[in-house]
């Protein structure tokens, strides 16, 4: 397993220096190959396409991790049955992955990296196959909006209700949606901010300073009425009930979606853990949520919420980064932790719970493939 994971190691880093020609590769091989799966993926691919690649790439590379990477794969599976791929498309994907690695490596690439890389998709295609055979749910859910509040130019919170379907998920998850209306075949993740509810009502917290397909939609286009996409949950950022471990959150802006769900599951149960939330933005005004979670704070005795802004002098508050708001709080060394935020700041963030002497299997977060 060792060598295994070396060898992977090793030819990625020999071709993620140019991602974007591999990926030019992979998708000319692969519709070359078979024509007809052109039409599963969006019309503009180059960087705002597809993501196949980045999430097998994502799963080799957490190859050593063999219980984490089953889950991943089999929720991977599920997601991306929204794509209708059948088992006839796996191996086709199979063909061009390993073609384009082959031509972006050039002549460091050799036989044992080919093996290594040939018996990694196997594995991972077969996971993802038998998460999205083992799926009875439909591949995606249609879901109205029902609101959209804006929070500044960049910012929205919207419900949506998935319509004829329950969409069983755990608070934390996260799931990706598309906007049809605007751009059909393009998905993005989203953690879901609320607890699972019987209304089948799911809200998303979407904050987009530059255009971003997806998320301008979502923000800037989107409205009550309108109907969006939903595919499979996905993550592991969830809540271990049998813990009697006192909590800690990490919330970075937007970041704050998955810890409110966890926090309005906690409601339903908790009475004896203690559970802070660190909640950090630029600006007194990006705090969008700050309202809602002192509301929760006045009838919860067991929570409190530290908000901090990082570039707001004026703010009346804690200052800096929320990794060091949250270490100048610490030890949190017996606590179950959440980190939810940019890949920077949940990088920052798990350096000082480390620090902190925090077990690596107390501590939580998705990051969608990317630290
Ligand atoms: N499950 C998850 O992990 C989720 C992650 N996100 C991600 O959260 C991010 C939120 O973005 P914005 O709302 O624009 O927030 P932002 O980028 O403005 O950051 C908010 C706060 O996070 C902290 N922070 C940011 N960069 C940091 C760094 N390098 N080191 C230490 N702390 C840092 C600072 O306290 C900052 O004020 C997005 O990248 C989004 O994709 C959003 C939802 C769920």
């Amino acid at each position: 397993m060792e060598n295994f994971a070396r060898l992977l190691k090793e030819s990625w880093a020999l071709v993620e220096g140019d991602r974007e020609r591999l990926s030019d590769y992979f998708y000319a091989r692969l519709f070359l190959l078979d024509p007809d799966l052109r039409k599963l993926f969006p019309v503009q691919m180059r960087g705002q396409g597809d993501r196949i690649l980045d999430a097998i790439v994502a799963a080799t590379q957490a190859i050593d991790d063999p219980e984490s990477f089953d889950e991943y794969l089999r929720a991977l599976g599920r997601d991306h049955r929204k794509y209708h791929v059948t088992a006839g498309s796996y191996a086709t994907m199979g063909i061009a992955l390993l073609d384009a690695l082959r031509t972006a490596g050039g002549d460091g690439w050799n036989l044992e990296y080919d093996q290594a890389w040939r018996d990694a998709y196997a594995a991972i295609s077969e996971k993802m196959q038998a998460g999205a055979e083992a799926d009875e749910n439909p591949p995606f859910w249609h879901a109205e909006v029902l609101t959209h509040q804006r929070y500044g130019p960049d910012t929205a919170v919207l419900t949506v209700q998935a319509l004829q379907h329950p969409l069983p998920y755990r608070a934390g998850q996260y799931v990706s949606i598309e906007v049809p209306r605007y751009h059909p075949r393009v998905w993005r993740t989203y953690s879901v901010a609320n607890a699972p509810n019987d209304d089948n009502i799911l809200e998303f917290h979407i904050r987009t300073p530059g255009a971003g397909w997806v998320s301008g939609a979502l923000v800037r286009r989107v409205r009550p009425g309108d109907l969006l996409r939903i595919a499979a949950p996905m993550g592991g950022m969830t809540l271990d009930r049998a813990s009697d471990r006192d909590i800690l959150c990490v919330a970075g802006g937007v970041g704050l979606a998955p810890i409110k769900a966890l926090v309005e599951e906690l409601i339903t149960y908790n009475r004896t853990r203690w559970v802070h939330v660190f909640y950090g933005a630029r600006q007194a005004d990006d705090l969008y949520a700050l309202t809602g979670l002192r509301e929760l704070v006045a009838v919860h005795p067991w929570l409190s919420v530290t908000p901090a802004c990082s570039a707001d002098p004026d703010f009346d508050g804690e200052q800096g980064d929320i990794s060091d708001v949250v270490t100048r709080y610490g030890p949190w060394t017996a606590h179950d932790c959440f980190v939810s935020g940019s890949a920077a700041m949940v990088r920052a963030a798990l350096r000082a719970l480390a620090a902190d002497q925090v077990p690596p299997q107390h501590v939580r977060y998705d990051t969608f493939g990317s630290l």
